[in-house]
Order: structure tokens, then C-alpha cells, then sequence
């Protein structure tokens, strides 16, 4: 009998074939590098936990329930068994005559005579009560709430960080009472005994001070940590998911804005954040102050109020003040960013003096409202630093009225100056910090309103398919590029079967670019939909449109890293091969070759240092990699010579007839590839015809334009 919990850990490739054959039985869809990662990225107690938490991290809002192979019913299949180191698929439960049915994800060992009490997982699917539930609490601030959520999974931390703040401020108490017995104890007596058990007992308490300061401190650490790989991991996902047209398309801007971030995150984990623990000790200092020195009390009392009510007062102006800045300097960020990415038209065209203008007016709006901001939050400072000096003059005042009545001793009065000097310093670090609240909040606005933009990622999009003929199919069809009042393109029923050949031809501007961004749901539909084998885009998986849908823009953009990371980017490792063999048909290995570092040929970010043509090239490669169903080529050939533009051509024509290919073109020849043209103009379809096979040539390089279409109109 086989043991029911797994001895050895699962190796990483059984258990991604488990997440997919999985997913593939229940008409789900995940890809293998996506299953890898999600392997990979949980964190787990056991070892044995691993499987299903990858599987519920695949696919949110799905669970998984526990029974025995023997309880197991045939209602709850597919499910997983899991023995020492190996998953099975359980597709049929045990009867009286036979065994359950298991199809073992590591061949090479076939398990039989299970125990019956063994443990089988079997997925479950959220209800729809469930998902309408999980959409209503899709908050609406996407950063807030996921700071808020970050700092409320830590409040276990934060107690104990107010647990040590309470000894902290309780040794500064203690250091006030002991200066108070050292005046009216040990001067007037010179008891040296005292004065050495007190000095001892004081600097132990130090001591301690010093060591709960640095145990606050690393627990800070830990939680910044912490939170801050949570946290930015969570705004960068937020970020790449946004769909591409609907996002705010100043890039630049939009750099700085997710960049301000950071300060949000400074604020939360900054060691200014011990002051507000240590606010609730005011009262205590204050009331220690009443005991000692009875009226005197009312002077920190009445400059706490103070100050409380200057920083009420100058709330507004600065928020207001500090929104202009922080909107000041994304701008000049934003110059930045366009200055240094269009660096080379900058140059070539002598736009240095007017960039330089533009950079320096930015500065001078910067500075100027920087100059106010600063002015303004210096003079809250200045007064509330004011306070605190008028505030140590009071006591010392009243105090000696007091002490004139002989309710007061000398040692009582300093030691009421130093809490008092404590605090109106804890209220000056709090205005500080609210100082830092209006940036921190501002930025978090600003980040709430960049996530709001539309997503693409969403928790129940599954739908997919392994077996329809992927049609694609345009309905109703109206796409506006964000701002723009009328569409850029349009369709009334467009209608692309699996394994067509289409050239899309029209002049610049006529939308060709924008059909292909639809398709390769890139661009969302304003109104209207596309489908693919009946499915709407908005409902599919996004990994599985990625799989199926091959897009290559017209500039495709490379990244910094090596040639190979590039090439495979967003796929599970290719062999070296496949590598080769895809670089052999684009006609970039004899490029590799003559590299002495081969495919770790460096890339510099953006592709620097590459052509405009090796860089298609690349794209491409990447494409014959990806080897998808649907393939949407944007101007492949333009910027290729006649040698790689024939081997685009021979790619074309050697891919499986059920796989789509849409191109768009200005080329002649390239139209003898299809067997379909669409002309736009002016964003619309004013043409859709066969080609009659007949008058088709050969497809070879060539410079001809396409001017009129010249096609056989078979339909
Ligand atoms: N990001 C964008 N924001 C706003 N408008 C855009 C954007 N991209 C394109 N457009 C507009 O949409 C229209 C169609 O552009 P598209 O890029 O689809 O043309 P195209 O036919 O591919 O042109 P070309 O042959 O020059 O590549 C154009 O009028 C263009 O100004």
C-alpha cells in the first residue's frame, strides 16, 4: 500500500503538467510558462500544499476541495491524486470490478494499489453568486486600497511596534523623574549613595532605550520590505494590465505618476511613522506634568491645541499648493522622458532650442511653485517650532508661581520642562508627518485614477477553445482612440474564417494598423465586438489570445537584456533548437553566428543599436517561435531587404492552411500572398473581395506600390 501524504517533493514539470491537463479537462486554458510561474511564485507551509495553491493563483476565485480516493464520487471528476512524488488525474473512480482510472502525469512511474484513504483534490469552480460578489468588492481607489489592505495585514506588526513605543516613552518619564529625585533628593543632601543607585538604574533604562529603538527599527525594516515587494509588484501588474489605448497615453507623465508611488510607500514606512504611535503619549507626559506640577499642566496643554489648530489652518493652502507642485514636476518629468526617447529626431531635426525652452520654463514652474510649497510648510515649521520654545518659557513661568505656593519643588520644575520640550516635539514631528500626508495622499489619488483605467486582466475571463476553427468576426464594430470624437475605424460585419489569407491595403491613415491592434486585442472595441470562434474578446483568457494570436507591429520594440531573452519573452524556454531553427527561416542566424556572443548578444533597451529591419526580423523569429493560429503582420516587410523579405514570403507560405494570416501592405506583390483584400479608407471596409486564383503571380520582393488594387473580383 502507497502512503497517503508524498514523501519527496513534486518535481516543478509534474506538477505544471498537472496545473495544464488540468485546466485542458475542465475547458480551462493555461499556458505552460504560466502554469511555470505560478509553480513557482506561491509560497507554501508543505510542499504537498503546492499544487492546488498554484492552481487557485492560476485561476482566481477557483478552490479546491479535499476528499479520500475512496469517498470520491464520479460527480467530482476529473480530480488529482497526489502519491509520494507524482499527480495522477483520477477520469474514473474505482468500482467493484475495477480500480479508479488514473492517468499518471510522471509516466515513468505508474502507481497501483493505492491506498484508499489517500487525499484527491478536486477543483471547483466559483459560482456566479460568488463572482458578482468578488466584482462588487472590487474597490474603487485600486492603490488605496491595496496600501490600506498591505498596512492592515501588518497591524499584527504595527501593535508590536506601539508595544515598544510604550516602553520608549515610558523611559522618558522615567528620565524626568529621575533629574526631578536627583534636584530635590540628592543636591540638597549631597546623598551619593542615591544619586549612584539612581545614576545606575537610569542608565540600564537607557541601555534598554537604545535596544527597543533598534527593535523598532528592524521591525520597520521587515514590514517595508515586505510591503513595498507587495505593494510595487502589485502597481506594476496593475500597469502592464491596463489596456494599452485606454490608459493615459502621456507616457512620460505617466512614468513619474506610477513612479510617485514611492512616495506614498516613504510615507507609510518612514520612521516618521513612530510619531504617530507615540501620540497617544502626549497624555500621558501631559498628565504626568499635572501630577508633578498641578496648573502648569495647561501650558503644553494649551500649546498642543495651538499647534493642532496651525496645522488645521494650513491644511488646505498646502495640499492645495502641494498638488500644483507634485503636477509641476510631472510635467517636467514627462519632458524628460520625451526628450531622451525622441532624442534622435530631437537632433536631427535641431529641436535642442526648443526642448531646451520647454525644459527651462518647466524648471522655472518647478522652482516657483516648489519655492511657495516650501515657503509655506516653513513657516508652519517655524511656528510650530515657536510653540515649543514659548511652550518650554510657560512652564517655566507657571512654574515658578507654583512653586512660590509650595505646591512645586525645583527638581519638579525641570522635570515639567523636559516633558514638556517631549511634548509639543512629538506634535512638531506630527505636523511633519502631515506635511508628508498631503504628498503621500495626492500620489495615491493619482494612482487610484491611473489603475482605474480599463483592465484587461480580470479573474473570470476563462473563456477558450482547443477544438472550434478560430473565425474571426467583427460586429457592429466602432474603435476611437481615446479623445478622439469620431471613429477611427469601423466595421458592420466583418467575417475572417480560420485559415484565410488576407492583405489589408489602404493609405496612411486609413485604419490598418488600428483592424490589426483590434484583432490582436490590443485595442478594445469602443463599441460593438470581435469574436473569435463565437467567443467575445472581453470574455476569453488573455495567455490563451496570446497564444493563439501572433501580432507583430510595425516597429516592433526590443528590450534590454540579450537577443535570446528576447526571443522568447512571454514563452516557456524554447530549446536551442527551436531557437536556431526559428532564426534559420527569418534568416537572422547568419546575423547570430557572426556574433562572437551568439544568442547572448547584448540588447540595449529599446532595442538601441539594432535596424529597424534587424529589429522586425527579430520580432518575427519571435513569431515563428510563438508559432500561433492567427498571424497579423503589420508592414512585415518594410524596412526588409529582398533576401529576408523572401523568407517572410516563404514563412507565409508555408504555414498550415487553417492557420489566418492578415497582413497589411503597400506592396503589390505581397497581394499576390492573399486570397482576400480589404481596402479601408477612412477607417471603413470599402472593399472585400476574393482574388481570383487564377490572376494570381507569384509573390516575390518587389518595390511596386500598390496604387490601385488590382485584383481578380471574384465575389
Ligand atoms: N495612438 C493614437 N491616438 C490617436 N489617434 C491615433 C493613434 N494611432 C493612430 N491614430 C489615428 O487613427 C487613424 C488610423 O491610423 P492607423 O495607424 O490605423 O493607420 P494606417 O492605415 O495603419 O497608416 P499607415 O499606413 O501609415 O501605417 C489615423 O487617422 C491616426 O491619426
Amino acid at each position: 500500500m502507497l502512503n497517503a501524504i508524498p514523501k519527496n517533493d513534486i518535481k516543478k514539470s509534474t506538477g505544471v503538467n498537472a496545473l495544464i491537463e488540468m485546466a485542458h479537462r475542465r475547458g480551462l486554458h493555461a499556458s505552460l510558462l504560466e502554469a511555470e510561474l505560478a509553480w513557482d511564485f506561491v509560497t507554501v507551509a508543505h510542499e504537498h500544499d503546492r499544487l492546488v495553491a498554484a492552481w487557485k493563483h492560476l485561476f482566481q476565485g477557483h478552490t479546491a476541495t479535499e476528499t479520500r480516493l475512496s469517498l470520491l464520487s464520479s460527480a467530482q471528476l476529473p480530480a488529482w491524486v497526489v502519491v509520494d512524488d507524482n499527480i495522477g488525474v483520477v477520469h474514473k473512480v474505482a468500482t467493484s470490478e475495477s480500480g479508479a482510472d488514473i492517468f499518471w502525469l510522471d509516466s515513468t512511474q505508474n502507481k497501483t494499489d493505492i491506498d484508499p484513504t489517500t487525499k484527491v483534490f478536486t477543483p471547483v469552480v466559483p459560482f456566479a453568486e460568488s463572482q458578482d460578489s468578488y466584482l462588487k468588492k472590487v474597490p474603487k481607489g485600486l492603490a488605496s486600497s491595496a496600501i490600506f489592505a498591505g498596512i492592515k495585514a501588518h497591524a499584527p506588526l504595527f501593535r508590536r511596534m506601539a508595544v515598544v513605543s510604550i516602553f520608549i516613552n515610558l523611559i522618558a518619564v522615567l528620565a524626568s523623574l529621575f533629574v526631578m529625585q536627583v534636584y530635590d533628593r540628592v543636591v540638597p543632601n549631597f546623598a551619593y549613595a542615591t544619586l549612584w543607585f539612581l545614576s545606575v538604574g537610569m542608565l540600564l533604562a537607557y541601555i534598554f532605550d537604545v535596544v527597543f529603538k533598534l527593535v523598532r527599527l528592524k521591525m520597520m525594516e521587515a514590514m517595508t520590505k515586505h510591503l513595498d515587494e507587495a505593494l510595487s509588484l502589485f502597481v506594476f501588474e496593475r500597469l502592464l494590465g491596463l489596456k494599452l489605448d485606454r490608459r493615459p497615453s502621456r507616457q512620460g507623465s505617466l512614468v513619474a505618476q506610477v513612479r510617485d508611488y514611492e512616495s506614498v510607500k516613504a510615507f507609510f514606512t518612514s520612521s516618521t511613522m513612530f510619531s504617530l504611535v507615540d501620540l497617544p503619549f502626549i497624555f500621558l507626559f501631559i498628565s504626568v506634568i499635572y501630577l508633578i506640577a498641578g496648573p502648569v499642566a495647561l501650558v503644553p496643554t494649551a500649546f498642543v491645541v495651538l499647534s493642532l489648530l496651525m496645522g488645521l489652518i494650513a491644511y488646505r493652502p498646502i495640499a492645495r499648493l502641494q498638488q500644483t507642485n507634485n503636477d509641476a514636476v510631472v510635467r517636467r518629468q514627462g519632458l524628460l522622458f520625451e526628450a531622451v526617447a525622441g532624442g534622435e529626431i530631437i537632433k536631427s531635426q535641431g529641436g535642442e532650442a526648443k526642448f531646451s525652452d520647454a525644459w527651462l520654463a518647466a524648471t522655472r514652474e518647478t522652482c516657483d511653485r516648489g519655492e511657495e510649497l516650501n515657503y509655506v510648510t516653513s513657516i508652519a515649521q517655524i511656528a510650530t517650532n515657536f510653540f515649543q520654545q514659548a511652550s518650554y518659557v510657560g512652564i517655566i513661568i507657571v512654574g515658578v508661581y507654583v512653586i512660590e505656593t509650595g505646591e512645586l519643588t525645583m527638581g519638579g520644575l525641570i522635570a515639567c520642562s523636559i516633558l514638556g520640550g517631549r511634548t509639543l516635539g512629538t506634535i512638531s514631528n506630527i505636523s511633519s508627518l502631515l506635511l508628508r500626508w498631503h504628498h503621500a495622499n495626492y500620489s495615491m489619488k493619482i494612482l487610484d485614477q491611473v489603475l482605474a483605467s480599463p483592465s484587461d486582466e480580470h479573474p473570470y475571463r476563462e473563456a477558450n477553445t482547443r477544438s472550434l476553427p478560430l473565425d474571426l468576426q467583427l460586429n457592429e464594430l466602432h474603435y476611437l482612440y481615446s479623445g478622439a470624437q469620431t471613429p477611427q475605424f469601423s466595421a458592420a460585419d466583418l467575417q475572417i474564417p480560420a485559415g484565410t489569407r488576407i492583405a489589408v491595403l489602404g493609405r496612411n491613415g486609413s485604419g490598418k494598423s488600428t483592424l490589426l491592434k483590434l484583432l490582436a486585442g490590443i485595442a478594445t472595441p469602443s463599441q460593438g465586438q470581435i469574436r473569435i470562434a463565437g467567443l467575445d474578446y472581453e470574455v476569453c483568457r488573455q495567455s490563451w489570445l496570446r497564444e493563439v494570436i501572433g501580432y507583430l507591429p510595425q516597429d516592433p520594440r526590443l528590450f534590454s537584456g540579450t537577443l535570446l531573452d528576447n526571443l522568447t519573452l512571454g514563452m516557456s524556454m524554447p530549446s536551442e533548437e527551436q531557437v536556431i531553427a526559428a532564426l534559420e527561416k527569418t534568416g537572422l542566424l547568419d546575423a547570430v553566428k557572426r556574433h562572437p556572443l551568439g544568442l547572448q548578444l547584448p540588447i540595449a533597451e529599446g532595442g538601441a543599436g539594432m535596424s529597424g529591419g534587424q529589429r522586425q526580423t527579430v520580432g518575427l523569429t519571435r513569431l515563428v517561435l510563438q508559432n500561433p493560429k492567427i498571424w497579423l503582420l503589420d508592414e512585415p516587410a518594410a524596412s526588409l531587404d529582398s533576401v529576408l523579405e523572401q523568407k517572410v514570403i516563404d514563412i507565409i507560405r508555408d504555414l498550415p492552411t487553417d492557420h489566418t494570416v492578415i497582413f497589411t501592405t503597400h506592396k503589390q506583390s505581397w497581394v499576390e500572398l492573399a486570397d482576400r483584400v480589404l481596402l479601408i479608407e477612412n477607417g471603413e471596409i470599402k472593399a472585400n473581395q476574393l482574388i481570383d486564383p487564377a490572376s494570381k503571380k507569384k509573390a516575390a520582393p518587389s518595390n511596386t506600390r500598390v496604387g490601385v488594387v488590382n485584383v481578380g473580383a471574384a465575389q
